[in-house]
């Protein structure tokens, strides 16, 4: 049997469906989110894009052939010279300074989250690594997707938020979504029963610790 990014998601579903669905999106979507939370999130998302970087980097350790070392670097490159940027921006937008930033302590659920991700692309190979990214790379598009098939979703000014929504929905962004899971498609269909059920534990781990990434922003944890 040749297994997809689709398998991945429908052995977890229930985790999946509450990272992509969870409080914390819906209330950014209905403009009722506590700008606390989304500040405290934002705040977070800084430290944990930067770790990010270093998943990309390696990434590129980890590639075995010129087509994954370019996507590799192009992935490092989107975040340090372009995303930061526009995070620390952003981040300005929302009343927190570039030193602030510099000065934040780690929340435990980023730490959790994004050594997680490191760990696991060390212990294994390129695809684990992937697997492992994907609930970051992915879900963010499908949490665009599917605020703006609800009814209770505000769009435009009205909404403090809907920049958020605005980046992630956007043709640029969907368009790296998808050639993700063409990526992973590709590894996935000739991986073994075996490899599959360690690919589906690593990618429902990283569900779970994007949930907790949310609670950390809801509900002000450190
Ligand atoms: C907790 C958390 N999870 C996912 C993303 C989304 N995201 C982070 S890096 C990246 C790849 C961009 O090159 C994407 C899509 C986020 N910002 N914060």
């Amino acid at each position: 049997m040749a297994y997809t990014f689709e398998h991945l998601k429908q052995q977890c579903q229930q985790e999946w469906d509450a990272y992509i669905q969870h409080d914390f999106v819906r209330q950014l979507g209905e403009g009722r989110l506590a700008p606390e939370s989304f500040r405290h999130y934002l705040k977070q998302d800084y430290l944990f894009l930067i770790q990010f970087a270093r998943a990309f980097a390696l990434a590129a350790y980890k590639s075995t052939t010129l087509d994954d070392l370019r996507h590799a670097k192009a992935g490092l490159s989107a975040i340090v010279d372009l995303e930061l940027g526009l995070h620390i921006q952003y981040c300005k937008e929302w009343g927190i300074s570039e030193q602030e930033l510099q000065a934040l302590p780690e929340a435990r659920a980023t730490l959790a989250y994004t050594r997680y991700v490191l760990d696991t692309g060390n212990r294994g190979d390129l695809l684990d690594l992937h697997v492992a990214l994907a609930p970051c790379l992915v879900g963010y598009g499908e949490i665009a997707n599917w605020l703006n098939t609800r009814a209770q979703t505000l769009r435009g000014e009205q909404n403090p938020y809907d920049a958020w929504i605005g980046m992630y929905e956007s043709a640029e962004f969907q368009e790296a979504m998808h050639a993700e899971i063409d990526w992973l498609n590709c590894e996935l269909a000739d991986v073994t029963p075996r490899r599959f059920e360690r690919l589906g534990r690593i990618f429902s781990d990283a569900t779970r610790l994007e949930i907790d990434f949310w609670a950390m922003g809801l509900e002000l944890r450190q």
